[in-house]
């Protein structure tokens, strides 16, 4: 009964309480809903946070590891160009290769044809076989063993005139791959005579970096994959077979690489010919069995030859010979992708293989299961891209790279040499000279010359890689090349960082060695120069300009050596302290054989970009750098160079010769002590020089020397000779109050002030010691001298020997 009443009274009593604690109910209702509300949007906030990060500020500056991910995104110069440094248009130079960028993503319907899988048909009563040699190679080993086997080949075909059954076989031609037109040799097989029907030989390294091997391999795959061109359109060559050269010290089984990119040519040679594997793919080891792996296989490719030419075609005999199906390793992959009975014999089941791109149209619409609307013989939609069924392969157009991974053998080789690497292209290295003004014991020329003084300088490169191979370069043998910037492109302020903290790391690291004075060290903890040269070439990195102007903004000085392949970036680089174009070579041919340029065009880009230093000159301080290798580009050269000086017009000269490394690169280059010159034959070659130029009537004289780097400067004595005396120095000051605006330049655009002169930014006379004939050396330094040399031996270039050997010390040498 209470229970009762209770229940009967509840309604007046909750009415009651609604009536004194409405206002209280409700605001807390409000605040529950409010605080629900928050809640979820807060969580949903995190969960998208986490989805999809916010892109981290691509110049925020802490201290990190340089890596890739910090930066603003992984990728290449179309993307980052933020100040249009665009790769040379065609407009200035005609394009190097032909290198198809970015994945072919037509789609199109092809009609299941069958590919043309012709046999060379080769009448062996009138046809003759021509061999083509063809190799690739960095550091030269693969050129020697071309050589050889050229030989070796030309003394055996002569043996076969005097055979019973004699074979027509010409003698054979020898194809460096990094200088030949692909297109003249790997879309279709050469033109020639009716009669004459070609057999390719390739001979390989491998490099487990980018090098110009990568791109050769690109090509080949492309051109199998590009839908205008038959797939196997190298079917017409007799055969082909490929050795390929490696290191099983490094890359111990073919798992872990060995001889990975001669395995990957073989396969698309395959593919290109139609199968026409002649002979197997050999390989060797550089320090072990090359020897003999190479001699089972030249007799390999001789009995081949001989069959073809006896008329017997490629043969089916040998196990990988003959037979392509059976030697086809590489299409097994492609074949497993397609349902083929087990039981099949192995013949039969290689007959179901993919061959092309046309078969497994045919083979694909043969199969219900994999479209049951298909119909034999329909055309059947194709991605040119995705292709295979499964993805096997690599894809068309890989993802950037690092330029020179922390894994790669660069890396390991460039921080045992004492550099340091910068995100994944830069590098930072303290030179000698350096070391040597800290120690009061002498600058390098570019103090004599421009009043750099070594311990205020920064040696760098924002781009290890460049587009050469030049013989003297102590790296030619691994460092990453290419014709195009095709690597994850690291921010520019981040590579300022990372290298002045690199710098200034290195230079820490001297306080403890002997002799170093406390007032220079001090001084060498602001940076006030930096030599954008070291190694590669920094014009390459596509956001030059904006760490050229961080640069100028902390009121460093730039000096900048641009190997002159890159006429577009040259014509928009924003206006340095001192512009140098190394000048290698006089004329095309000896460029070609001492700088090994990677572009086709390279001597035009060479001229373009002499015509571009011509137009810049009267807004910076041009230079000419020449480096010269007795034996390579010295003698009778004068008048080449006089020739590019006249085109050219830069302010000045500077002749130096070699420095030679002593790498085992060096010398498979072809270089050795003997072609680096004494100082006097640089002397001699100077003193030439001048003349023929005062003959032209062009103002040159020679300004001032630096014996101790075997180094000598002519200069334009119309702009850098006043009141009788040579003024080659700069006004590091005046520049960064030109950059600044603080003061008016009086380069005129008819009555318009448009910038600055080189004029505007002279500095003091040159030192009376660093004239011509002087010596160069700076009287308040201290020479020192190397065991068992002295003064006696200047005449010779004798000086500071840092570690050199008694044959280096006679030759002075130079770092920039
Ligand atoms: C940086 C570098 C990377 C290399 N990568 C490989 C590799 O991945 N696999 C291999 O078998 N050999 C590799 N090698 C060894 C070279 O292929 C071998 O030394 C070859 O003989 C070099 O030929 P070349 O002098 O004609 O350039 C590499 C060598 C270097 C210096
Ligand atoms: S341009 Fe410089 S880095 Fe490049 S190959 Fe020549 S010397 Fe070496």
């Amino acid at each position: 009964m209470h229970s009762h009443s209770i229940l009967w009274r509840l309604p007046a009593e909750l009415l009651l309480i609604w009536h004194t604690h409405r206002t209280t109910i409700l605001l807390s209702v409000v605040s529950l809903v409010a605080i629900v509300r928050l809640v979820v949007y807060v969580r949903g906030r995190r969960e998208k946070v986490s989805l999809s990060p916010t892109p981290s500020s691509p110049v925020e500056k802490v201290v990190v590891e340089l890596r890739p991910e910090w930066l603003p995104e992984n990728t290449t110069i179309s993307a980052l160009n933020i100040d249009n440094h665009t790769e040379d248009p065609t407009v200035a130079v005609a394009p190097a290769i032909k290198t198809k960028k970015g994945p072919k993503t037509v789609k199109g319907k092809k009609l299941p044809t069958k590919s043309k899988q012709t046999q060379a048909t080769f009448d062996h009563t009138t046809d003759k076989i021509q061999p083509l040699i063809f190799f690739q190679s960095l550091s030269g080993a693969t050129e020697r063993y071309a050589s050889r086997l050229d030989k070796e080949l030309e003394s055996w075909i002569s043996t076969l005139e005097n055979n019973e059954s004699p074979v027509s076989i010409l003698a054979p031609q020898v194809h460096d791959i990094s200088y030949i037109e692909y297109d003249d040799f790997f879309i279709s097989p050469p033109k020639s005579e009716p009669n004459v029907k070609y057999f390719y030989l390739i001979l390989l390294p491998t490099y487990n970096i980018d090098t110009v091997l990568s791109i050769f391999l690109e090509n080949l795959q492309e051109t199998h994959n590009d839908f205008r061109i038959d797939t196997a359109p190298l079917s017409d060559l007799l055969g082909y077979s490929v050795f390929g050269f490696g290191d099983k010290e490094g890359w111990p089984t073919e798992l872990e690489g060995f001889c990975s990119q001669a395995k990957e040519v073989d396969k698309w040679m395959a593919r290109l010919t139609g199968r026409k594997r002649a002979w197997p793919l050999g390989m060797g080891d550089v320090k072990g069995d090359v020897e003999r792996r190479l001699q089972e296989w030249i007799q390999g490719v001789q009995e081949v030859m001989v069959e073809i030419g006896q008329g017997r075609g490629l043969g089916d005999g040998a196990p990988g010979s003959g037979d392509p199906v059976e030697s086809d390793e590489e299409d097994v992959e492609s074949a497993e992708d397609i349902d083929v009975e087990p039981s099949q014999p192995r013949r039969a089941k290689t007959k179901a293989r993919v061959d092309d791109l046309e078969d497994l149209g045919s083979l694909v619409s043969k199969s219900p299961a994999s479209d049951p609307t298909a119909t034999s013989g329909s055309p059947i939609p194709i991605d040119f891209t995705t292709y295979k069924s499964k993805p096997k392969s690599k894809p068309l157009t890989q993802a950037p790279k690092e330029m020179v991974p922390t894994t790669s053998p660069t890396y390991a080789s460039l921080t045992k040499q004492g550099y340091t690497i910068v995100g994944s292209h830069s590098g930072v290295k303290i030179c000698r000279w350096t070391k040597s003004a800290l120690r009061g014991r002498g600058s390098c020329y570019k103090y004599s010359f421009y009043g750099i003084q070594s311990h205020l300088c920064m040696e760098a490169t924002p781009s290890l890689s460049c587009s050469n191979k030049c013989v003297f370069c102590w790296r030619h043998g691994t460092n990453p090349v290419g014709t195009t910037w095709r690597w994850i492109t690291d921010a520019p302020d981040l590579i300022f960082d990372g290298i002045t903290t690199a710098h200034y790391k290195k230079i820490k690291m001297m306080k403890g060695v002997p002799g170093v004075r406390s007032e220079r060290f001090a001084e060498a903890m602001r940076i006030r120069h930096c030599a954008l040269s070291l190694v590669g070439e920094p014009i390459f990195y596509p956001h030059i300009n904006e760490l050229l102007n961080i640069m100028h903004k902390q009121h460093i000085s730039t000096f900048l050596v641009c190997n002159a392949q890159h006429p577009a970036q040259l014509a928009s680089l924003v206006p340095v302290t001192q512009l140098y174009v190394s000048i290698d070579a006089s004329n095309k041919d000896s460029l070609r054989k001492i700088d090994r340029p990677l572009h086709r065009d390279f001597w035009e880009r060479f001229c373009a970009c002499l015509d571009i230093l011509k137009n810049r000159r009267l807004e910076q301080r041009t230079v000419f750098r020449l480096t010269l290798v007795k034996g390579f580009n010295m003698a009778d050269e004068v008048r080449g160079y006089a020739d590019l000086v006249e085109r050219a017009l830069p302010a000045f000269v500077e002749v130096k010769g070699v420095t030679y490394c002593g790498t085992p690169a060096a010398g498979s280059a072809g270089l050795s002590m003997q072609n680096v010159p004494f100082y006097e034959e640089v002397a001699e070659f100077v003193t030439q020089l001048s003349s023929e130029l005062v003959s032209r009537n062009l103002p040159y004289g020679i300004a001032a020397e630096h014996r101790h780097s075997c180094c000598v400067l002519l200069a334009d004595e119309t702009r850098f000779r006043r009141d009788g005396r040579w003024a080659t120095r700069i006004d590091f000051e005046r520049f960064f109050e030109l950059f600044e605006g603080k003061v008016q330049g009086t380069r005129m655009e008819g009555r318009e002030v448009v910038g600055w002169r080189p004029e505007d930014y002279v500095g003091e006379d040159t030192p009376e010691w660093a004239l011509w004939g002087e010596g160069g050396f700076d009287p308040r330094d201290t020479r020192v001298w190397r065991k068992g040399k002295g003064p006696k031996g200047e005449g010779k270039g004798e000086g500071e020997g840092e570690g050199k050997s008694g044959e280096e010390g006679r030759r002075e040498v130079v770092e920039i």
